[in-house]
Parts: C-alpha cells; sequence; structure tokens
C-alpha cells in the first residue's frame, strides 16, 4: 500500500468554529487519517491574540499571530477568521501557494466569490464552503454535486441561526429581541457583528450563494433584496400567533418570468415573512436551519439542521477538509465506499428501542396485574396502558355467554429486542391473554 505524507493544516481563526475544528482534528486524528489515505497534521492556528482566553483547551505551542508563514507552510488551508480582509488576501496566498482552501466566510464569498473560485480554477486549487451556508447541514454540496444534473427552480427557507433563534425565543418566551441576541452571542452562534444576522445581511449572503449555486449565474449580493427582524415587534409575533401564523426570517431564491419583459431571470430576497403553523418551517426552532429544494426532476427536497454554533459548524468544515484532503492525496474523490473502520453488524436482538404492544385478554379481575409481571419479569418496563372493552359476543349455538375481552395497548419503555421477543412468548403463552394482537416498534422520539 502507498504510504502518503501526512498534509499540513493550517488553521486561520480559533473562535467559536476554529477551536473546535481544531478539538476535533487532533481527537479525531487517527480515525480522518484513515478516510483520507494520510494524516492531516494540525501545524498551527492563526488567531489575534496567542494569549485569549478560549473554551476550548488547546496546545498552546499551536497558536500563532504569523498567519503568513503558517499559509506558506501548509498543504490545505481553513480560514475561520471572517469578514473580508485579511481573510481574502490570506485565502488567495494559500491558492497562489498551492494549497487548498476551506472557508466558512460567507460574507467575504458573497462579496469576492467570482475572484477567489477564478484565482482557485486558474491553479487547479480546490475552494470548499459548505459551512458558509446553513452550518452543519449539507447543503452547498448537494447543490454543487448532488443536483449537478437537475434543474433547480426554488429554494425557500431559514439561513441564519441566530435569527431564528430570537423570532423562536420572542414567540415561546416572550424575550425581547436584544435579550435574545445576547444569549445567541453566548452561544457562538452570532457573527462577530450581531447586526450581519439581525440586519439580514448574513441571510443575504447566504441568498447569494445559493442562488447562484442553484442556478449556475452569477448572483451579485447587492442584488438580493433584503430586510431584517430589527423592526419585527412583539405585537406583530403576538398578532402572528392569534391568527395561526409564526414569524420567521425567510431566503427566497426562485427562477421568474418579469411580469412586464417577459425575459426569464431569478429572484433572491430575504425578510421576515408569516409562516403559517402546520407548515414545517414553522416547526424550526431555536439556531436551526431548513431550507426547502424544488428542482425540476427531484421535485421538493429539505435539509434541515443545526445552522449555527461552533461544533455543528466544524462538522461542515471537517467534510469539506476530509474530501479536498482525499483529493488531494489521490487526485480523485473520496472513496465511493469506506470500510476501513471494519465494524461488527449486530443481530436485532442486541438492538434497543421501545415497543407499543397490543393484546386481547380475558376481563376479568388481577389481569393488569398479571400482563405487568410478565414484562417486569423480563426486566420490560411499562410506559403507558390503554385499555378498551371489546363488546361480549352473544355466543354460540347452545347460547352460552362468552365472556367479554379487553384490549390492551402498551407502550414500553426502552428495552433489547431479545428481552422483547422473550416478553411476546411468556404473553402469548399465559392463560390471560387471548390474542398477542400486534408489535410495533416505537421510533422518532
Ligand atoms: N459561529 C457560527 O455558528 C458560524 C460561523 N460561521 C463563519 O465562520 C467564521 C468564523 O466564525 P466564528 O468562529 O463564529 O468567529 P469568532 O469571532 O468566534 O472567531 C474568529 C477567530 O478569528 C481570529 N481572527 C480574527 N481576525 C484575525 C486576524 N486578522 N488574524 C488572525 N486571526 C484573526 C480571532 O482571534 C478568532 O480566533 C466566520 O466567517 C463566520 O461567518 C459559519 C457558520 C456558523
Ligand atoms: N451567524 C450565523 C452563523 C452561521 O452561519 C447564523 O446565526 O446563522
Ligand atoms: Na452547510
Amino acid at each position: 500500500m502507498i504510504e502518503y505524507r501526512n498534509l499540513r493544516v493550517a488553521l486561520l481563526g480559533g473562535g467559536s468554529v476554529g477551536a473546535q475544528v481544531a478539538r476535533l482534528l487532533l481527537e479525531q486524528k487517527d480515525e480522518l487519517a484513515s478516510r483520507v489515505g494520510a494524516g492531516l497534521e494540525l501545524i498551527g492556528i492563526a488567531v489575534r491574540d496567542v494569549d485569549a482566553e478560549r473554551t476550548v483547551d488547546l496546545p498552546r505551542e499551536l497558536f500563532t499571530t504569523d498567519a503568513e508563514s503558517l499559509i506558506l507552510g501548509a498543504d490545505v488551508v481553513i480560514e475561520l477568521i471572517g469578514g473580508i480582509e485579511p481573510a481574502r488576501s490570506y485565502i488567495l496566498l494559500a491558492i497562489n501557494s498551492g494549497a487548498d482552501v476551506v472557508t466558512a466566510n460567507k460574507a467575504l464569498l458573497a462579496a469576492h466569490g467570482p475572484e477567489l473560485f477564478e484565482a482557485a480554477d486558474k491553479v487547479g486549487a480546490q475552494l470548499n464552503y459548505e459551512a458558509a451556508v446553513a452550518g452543519a447541514i449539507p447543503i452547498v454540496r448537494p447543490l454543487r454535486d448532488s443536483l449537478a444534473g437537475d434543474q433547480v427552480n426554488r429554494i425557500l427557507g431559514i439561513v441564519n441561526g441566530t435569527t431564528n433563534f430570537i423570532l423562536d425565543r420572542m414567540d415561546t418566551e416572550g424575550s425581547s429581541l436584544e435579550e435574545a441576541l445576547a444569549v445567541a452571542t453566548e452561544l457562538g452562534y452570532a457573527e462577530a457583528d450581531p447586526t450581519a444576522d439581525i440586519g439580514g445581511y448574513d441571510a443575504a449572503q447566504k441568498a447569494a450563494l445559493l442562488a447562484s449555486l442553484a442556478f449556475h449565474t452569477t448572483v451579485p449580493l447587492e442584488s438580493v433584496y433584503r430586510e431584517g427582524i430589527t423592526k419585527v415587534t412583539a405585537q406583530q409575533i403576538e398578532s402572528a400567533r392569534k391568527a395561526g401564523f409564526v414569524i420567521k426570517l425567510l431566503a427566497i431564491c426562485e427562477r421568474l418570468v418579469h411580469p412586464e419583459t417577459g425575459v426569464e431571470g431569478v429572484s433572491a430576497r430575504v425578510y421576515p415573512a408569516f409562516v403559517h403553523r402546520s407548515h414545517p418551517l414553522a416547526s424550526v426552532h431555536g439556531a436551526n436551519n431548513a431550507v426547502f429544494v424544488e428542482a425540476e426532476a427531484a421535485g421538493s427536497l429539505m435539509f434541515y439542521g443545526a445552522g449555527a454554533g461552533g461544533v455543528q459548524t466544524a462538522s461542515a468544515v471537517l467534510g469539506d477538509l476530509v474530501s479536498l484532503a482525499r483529493r488531494h492525496v489521490v487526485g480523485g474523490p473520496g472513496f465511493a465506499a469506506s470500510n476501513h473502520a471494519d465494524l461488527p453488524v449486530f443481530e436485532i436482538g442486541s438492538v434497543t428501542t421501545r415497543y407499543a404492544i397490543t393484546l386481547e385478554v380475558t376481563d376479568e379481575p388481577g389481569v393488569l396485574a398479571t400482563i405487568a409481571s410478565v414484562f417486569s419479569d423480563h426486566g420490560v418496563s411499562l410506559a403507558q396502558v390503554e385499555q378498551s372493552m371489546t363488546p361480549a359476543s352473544t355466543g354460540t349455538a347452545s347460547h352460552e355467554a362468552v365472556p367479554s375481552t379487553a384490549t390492551l395497548v402498551i407502550g414500553t419503555h426502552e428495552a433489547t429486542e431479545a428481552a422483547l421477543a422473550a416478553t411476546v412468548a411468556s404473553l402469548a403463552a399465559n392463560s390471560v391473554v387471548t390474542n398477542v394482537a400486534s408489535v410495533l416498534r416505537v421510533e422518532g422520539a
């Protein structure tokens, strides 16, 4: 087997996202090396202040204020500084010195994407940016790769975690915008200047990136219509609630035919809007995001998950890193199938889940206690019991009375399939049980 040399990874920024990327790179070193086919060696973390207090404990010797030297010694540069400069110059330096780049910087890409992509194309460098839109949710690469053969007609989504967190708190807890923003900032969701979030600028940057990717055209940031949430009042939220709606900051990108000229084009816009409580977007709480994509052949697709947060966003950054590192190592895409973990695959008997069991039982005193003891004998605990009567039948040709039966629907707590199977066998053999009508697993909670 060919041994590839370690790839030198330079990290620019050690804040909410950067610190988590560094931690995971160090903690998951061996696993990541197996996925890439070469080690990923974190050679340094460029920050503004090496002595700043950090939420993650990282080796102090990794920190430097000399970003340029770090970049020049790297095979891959991860930019997690944010903002336009010096991030733009650092990325250009990385590309022009032969490194591949991962960034989460939507502000930069929305303003200078064409320049950076062109610079990368020119030298054959890779520039990945999954974390720049909707945090941990895979949406950039699905649009860029998976949907590359389809025609996307519309994107509708919540793409800013901070404002969703704020609107949700205003709706569910009656918080003020300021109080909720302070919490979002504390949790690492907000941008360094949170005006970017509450003013809708961050969502507009993401809309520009999504529309450009989806429609294969350059959608300049200036052409994205933008309204933030600063004018959303508690009273508007209250009236929305009374009418059966919630207010969400939406990003909408769509193909349109101009109503006057008939010319085909696209639109990208961001504004707070009423969303009916029955719509799936109304159930997107906290800093989560959700993006609906409507494509010609695929139909409607939904992407949902954490839109902000250091560790969640770090997942998208590492995904980009592994993907480009693999290409860097072997000059091709990742593994079509990956089997280095070589894990045992367990039989269903070892699986733990919850169950709903419907029993028909004789309707006589003490039945419930008998049934409950069968469960407890097998270590399966009951969460819920519902009972309904089955009307007594008026019997046989000889007019004998047939005892009435009761139907019990029993919900269990978590139990292994093996314990459940043994319980069901005992129930079936018990004289008070006339029929085990059904056994279904309870999932999804
Ligand atoms: N926090 C989040 O939930 C998400 C953030 N992002 C993006 O990720 C990037 C990083 O965000 P955060 O980690 O939240 O930011 P942050 O403000 O927590 O961290 C920024 C880091 O960059 C360093 N830095 C700033 N200017 C520097 C300079 N001139 N030279 C060297 N280092 C410098 C700081 O020392 C700090 O370590 C931004 O582009 C942001 O938009 C993307 C998705 C989610
Ligand atoms: N501030 C952003 C971070 C992720 O992009 C947000 O709240 O969505
Ligand atoms: Na993403």
